[in-house]
């Protein structure tokens, strides 16, 4: 293990920071000569930066949220300390990744805030009753409610952070505020905009304490939601469930567990970066058919994330291929209560003042794991310098208009608006636990000189070793690269699956997103019997004078509102085609053709 202070002068690999690598390898070699010089990255990263400070807020990488992170300064030194000890795992506390779970707890999670007082049991309390109202509630529950419940829900009482003294208790207490919350908030159609006092300031508190944002993320959903069916094997695929959902449907519960089997597979990967990082620092013969033997497995694991999902597709995944997830159920019944939104927050601000705050709701694209990944793999989803002088001049010209609207929409509230250089891998990183974030952090930091050892030698990266040296090592890198790329084009598939083609769909016509849905049809329609009427006019004036030359066709304007309709928003609110696209072509732009099926594949 290891303490802050040394994590931040730059530690030489993952092992430094307690991830211990029981995969053989060198590391009693850490005194080895390098055999190498430095090697030197060509980009621009200046101008680089220059071009991301011009992305419109609303690109795809300037995705949600709008609201700043909070900054890490929140999170209480005092408090900090105390709960330090109970992370008793083998991994380093500072960064709360455990070599036998990942970013998984390394233990079961805490089920309930029963018996430590100050108001938890009433909260506790209240999960129950809205979970069971909720299942009972044909279609998923969304915005119907009992004005009773609901009511119950803002009275319950302000619950005191005090005995919050561990990690796992503050989870839980997380975990259960931003439950309720969203129970509260999707409780009516439209939703709510205010969260009271009594589920705001707890949710704020332990998120300012666990570095979150004070909204259901990917943690509350996924990585501290689960316990063992039985205590004595452990954790493994076939001996673990799901706890605090929404619809406590078979579907919702097949949805998180199948995130939760790809983070089972976070123990092996992270010990095999580790272990190539370690390599990495001699890359000599043996290092290099080391590190080529490690990412042949990492590419082998990654493959079954894919099969994972691919499984899902099917609705028959998981450790007896039995789980299914219905895609209808998915989207109309369970994934809108996962919505994040513009919420005015009661009584959070210093002097008990509201806050207006806006959130995107989980995404498993906020799982530190891929995040790792790409990292490790050099897979670089920062924007790019526009490739022609237009292109530059439409996204400035596009900024403009995007700045002139923040300018009207900031006069309504106190929002605060996120810096647009900001990728939107970046903005994930806010919606992982604090210490999560810093380990990403830490990985990043191997790779660039430590300002306080300016001589100190820089870990080359995995991408710049696979350059040197194209012939040992390139091949490798590559089919990593390309099952991650195998990974991104099954995850389109279920994001076309499970958003694209639902939002087609109809509604059930007891579903309170039918009349919505209705109403957009219509506007479809008449927007496509608009313009079908203006071609045939023009077809008709063309026919009708035989002087004209000009071809004067037009069509009417599609309404700019149904424009905006037909736009499919992901889970955290991006464009989603556009998105999961560009994800999958920067993986794509990181193979260097070494492997034979690069080209290919
Ligand atoms: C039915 C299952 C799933 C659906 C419908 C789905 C949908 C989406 C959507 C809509 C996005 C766009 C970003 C956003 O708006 O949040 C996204 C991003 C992402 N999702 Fe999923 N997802 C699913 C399962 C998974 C799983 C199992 C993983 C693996 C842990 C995963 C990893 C990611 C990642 C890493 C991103 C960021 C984009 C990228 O890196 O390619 N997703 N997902």
């Amino acid at each position: 293990m290891q303490s802050q202070q040394s994590a931040a002068a730059g530690p030489s690999s993952m092992t430094d920071v307690g991830i211990a690598a029981p995969i053989a390898g060198p590391s009693h070699l850490h005194r080895r000569k390098l055999p190498f010089p430095i090697y030197e990255d060509d980009q621009d990263e200046a101008s680089l930066l220059a071009v991301q400070a011009q992305l419109p807020s609303n690109h795809f990488l300037a995705q949600r949220p709008v609201t700043p992170p909070r900054p890490e300064s929140v999170i209480d030194a005092a408090w900090g300390d105390r709960a330090r000890p109970d992370t008793s795992s083998l991994a380093a506390a500072d960064y709360d990744v455990s070599v036998l779970t990942g970013f998984l707890p390394p233990e079961e999670p805490v089920q309930s805030l029963r018996g430590i007082g100050h108001g938890w049991d009433q909260l506790e309390d209240a999960l129950e009753r809205v979970q069971y109202e909720v299942s009972m509630i044909p279609g998923g529950g969304v915005g119907k409610l009992s004005d009773a419940l609901r009511e119950s829900l803002r009275e319950l009482p302000m619950a005191s952070v005090e005995p919050l003294t561990t990690l796992p208790l503050l989870r839980r207490a997380h975990t259960l505020t931003a439950h309720l919350t969203h129970f509260y908030m999707h409780s009516t159609f439209p939703s709510q905009t205010v969260v009271p006092a009594c589920l705001a300031v707890p949710l704020v508190q332990t998120s300012d304490r666990l570095g979150l944002p004070p909204i259901l993320t990917y943690a509350d959903t996924v990585l501290w939601t689960w316990r063992l069916r039985d205590k004595h094997l452990g954790l493994r695929a076939d001996n673990v469930e799901m706890t605090t959902l929404f619809t406590s449907s078979s579907s919702e519960h097949a949805f998180f567990a199948l995130s939760l089997f790809c983070e089972l597979h976070g123990p092996e990967l992270l010990r095999l970066m580790s272990a190539s990082l370690d390599e990495a620092f001699f890359a000599d013969a043996t290092s290099l058919s080391r590190i080529s033997a490690y990412l042949a497995t990492i590419a082998h694991l990654i493959d079954e994330l894919t099969a994972l999902m691919a499984g899902a597709t099917k609705g028959e995944f998981g450790p007896a291929g039995r789980e299914r997830i219905s895609p209808e159920a998915f989207y109309w019944e369970i994934r809108p209560w996962f919505n994040g939104g513009k919420w005015k927050y009661e009584g959070v601000g210093e002097d008990g003042q509201d806050l207006v705050m806006e959130w995107g709701g989980p995404s498993a694209g906020q799982s530190t794991l891929v995040h790792a990944l790409d990292l490790f793999l050099g897979i670089d989803h920062a924007p790019r310098r526009p490739s022609s002088p237009t292109q530059e001049k439409t996204e400035a010209l596009a900024t403009i208009r995007e700045e002139a609207t923040e300018v009207a929409e900031d006069k309504a509230s106190s929002l605060h608006k996120a810096p647009s250089d900001a990728t939107f891998m970046q903005r994930m990183s806010h919606y992982m636990p604090g210490h999560h974030r810093a380990f990403l952090r830490h990985l990043e930091s191997l790779h660039q000189p430590n300002p306080a050892a300016p001589n100190a030698h820089v870990l080359p990266s995995l991408r710049q070793l696979a350059r040197r040296h194209p012939h040992r090592l390139g091949p490798a890198y590559d089919r990593a690269v390309q099952a991650m790329k195998r990974f991104r084009d099954m995850h389109m598939r279920l994001a076309t699956v499970f958003i694209v083609q639902q939002a087609r769909r109809e509604p059930a016509r007891d579903s309170v997103h039918w009349a919505e849905w209705e109403t957009k049809r219509v506007a479809k329609e008449v927007e496509r019997t608009n313009e079908r009427r203006a071609q045939e006019a023009a077809a008709a004036l063309v026919a009708s004078s035989s002087s004209s030359t000009s071809g004067l066709v037009s069509t009417v304007p599609a309404t700019e509102a149904v424009r905006k309709q037909d736009k499919i928003a992901g889970t955290g609110g991006t464009d989603l085609v556009t998105f999961l696209k560009l994800c999958r072509d920067r993986t794509t732009e990181a193979i260097l053709g070494s492997a034979p099926s690069a080209a290919a594949s």
